[in-house]
């Protein structure tokens, strides 16, 4: 049988030691390939039938592929606001990373089993969570907000215990710029070990920012960099309605990708305060939320690396606020300018923030469907007709319809469909097709998922994905799947 052809050259094992666990998956009893990414796969270098051939037995954890070297990253985090000095990789496991034409990227199982982070878990996944993150992470890269993607899903053949009862046991492979996270920082800024420290923030220099090194403070133009990435990230995800859920610092990837789809989902009727996560009480991570949270994030990276910022604190913090003072800024204007293309304005104009705000004001309160909003404003033309229907009361979008007509460039319709998506991953038709493959029907999942990874192009038959929930779906609840 031929190898899959890992190329794998681990920098991480081999850059940071003391810094992760090296360790083993637990066997899955009888694992089965679900789905392999065939473009992820052929874009890896790798080959997709010795992968159909032997990926049950490497995706699993049960093999472990030439050239790996499976490790536990070590992290630590804020989550929901209190600091947890040890979580890491609790149930993921790095396989080792790969270079390809993308850069070098890690190859990591989420789902493999218990770890000395562990703590109280049991190391697994649940298939509906790991088919939920291959859907969504899929349709957020054809969106094309960066993003860790899905390799391959694998049944374990095991049932896992969790609070709905007993459930198939799924692993994840997943591929990422890298897994290095805000919280991985402030696991070594905690303990105080800041030689350690100081290799992982040179190795992530290395990694994600080069030129960092070249500046005059590599560390802040390092803590510059990961801000300009999380601000035009956070930017991305507010363009097209889409809440993460559970922004904690360790689910925040150094890199600018999103990471850890646990209970994200897109908004459907425009609402600031919406929050899906079933453990959000508090409503931290609501969708007008994130942008703040970003900033308080942030927060956290520049307290982590203080000591590498200047040895004289009073001068790093200095150094880390003048930084930090930009990062609204830095988010809006990454905002406005997705903004400008999402509504096909001519150009730029200073009244184009207020423009922009205009509409999100005639749209709140009035039911209007994110995605459809932006789509049928496209499509209006001077004909607002399909677009009206979508607001309960349109009274509003008729004062500030001649004020966009006005600013709108001459291409838009073709400008706005191109960036407008149309299809997104629709809540009830998410969970329709995670049901069904609880019942081994895969069907629901793969036409979402192609229905999905091509967002922009209207196609015949579709009619159904472009629509938000009927209303006795009922509000839309989400689970981090632990
Ligand atoms: N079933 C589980 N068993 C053991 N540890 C778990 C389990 N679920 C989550 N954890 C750990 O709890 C912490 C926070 O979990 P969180 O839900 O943010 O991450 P995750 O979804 O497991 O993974 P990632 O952030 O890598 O996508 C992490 O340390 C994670 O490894
Ligand atoms: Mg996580």
């Amino acid at each position: 049988m031929p190898a899959p052809n890992f190329a794998f050259d681990n920098s991480y094992a081999r850059d940071l030691p003391g810094l992760y666990v090296d360790w083993q998956a637990a066997q899955a009893p009888a694992p089965l390939l679900l789905r392999l990414n065939h473009g992820l796969a052929a874009e890896l270098g790798l080959d997709p039938a010795a992968l159909e051939a032997q990926g049950a037995e490497i995706f699993s954890g049960n093999a472990v592929p030439e050239g790996a070297q499976p490790l536990a990253q070590a992290y630590a985090g804020h989550q929901f606001g209190g600091f947890s000095p040890q979580l890491g990789d609790g149930r993921a496991l790095l396989l080792g990373e790969v270079t390809g034409p993308g850069g070098r990227r890690d190859i990591q199982l989420k789902g493999s089993g218990r770890t000395p982070f562990s703590r109280g878990g049991d190391g697994k996944a649940a298939l509906g969570p790991v088919l939920r993150e291959y859907l969504i992470g899929e349709a957020m890269h054809a969106l094309g907000i960066p993003t860790s993607r899905a390799l391959a899903a694998v049944a374990t053949g095991e049932p896992v215990l969790r609070q709905e009862g007993r459930l198939p046991g799924a692993v994840l492979t997943r591929v990422a710029a890298s897994h290095i996270r805000v919280g991985t920082f402030q696991f070594f800024a905690a303990r105080g070990e800041q030689d350690k420290l100081r290799q992982l923030a040179d190795y992530a220099i290395a990694r994600h920012y080069p030129q960092a090194a070249e500046a005059e403070n590599p560390y802040l133009a390092f803590f510059e960099a990961v801000q300009e990435a999380q601000a035009a990230l956070v930017a991305r995800w507010m363009l097209v309605g889409f809440i993460h859920g559970v922004m904690n610092t360790d689910n925040v990837a150094i890199s600018g990708e999103t990471i850890d789809y646990g209970p994200c989902a897109f908004m459907e009727a425009y609402a600031p305060g919406t929050v899906f996560s079933s453990i959000d009480a508090q409503g931290r991570y609501a969708y007008a939320n994130q942008p703040l949270i970003l900033g308080w994030n942030l927060a956290r990276l520049a307290e982590a690396l203080l000591p590498l910022i200047d040895a004289d604190q009073d001068k790093a913090i200095e150094k880390a606020m003048a930084v930090l003072g930009r990062v609204s800024e830095r988010y809006r204007a990454h905002w406005l300018a997705g903004m400008r293309d999402k509504l096909g304005l001519a150009g730029e104009d200073p009244g184009d923030m207020d423009l922009a705000e205009g509409l999100l004001a005639a749209m709140e309160g009035q039911g209007a469907d994110w995605t459809l909003t932006f789509r049928r404003l496209g499509e209006a033309g001077e004909d607002a007709g399909a677009l009206r229907p979508l607001f309960a009361d349109p009274t509003a979008l008729d004062a500030w319809l001649p004020r966009w007509r006005a600013r709108r460039a001459p291409d838009a319709a073709a400008r706005m469909a191109a960036v407008n998506p149309l299809y997104i991953p629709r809540n009830h038709l998410v969970e329709a097709a995670l049901e069904a493959a609880g019942r081994g029907e895969m069907l629901p999942f793969d036409t979402l998922l192609a229905v999905v990874t091509e967002p922009f192009a209207e196609r015949p038959g579709l009619d159904a994905y472009a629509l938000p929930a009927p209303s006795d779906f009922g509000p839309y609840r989400t689970f981090c799947g632990t």
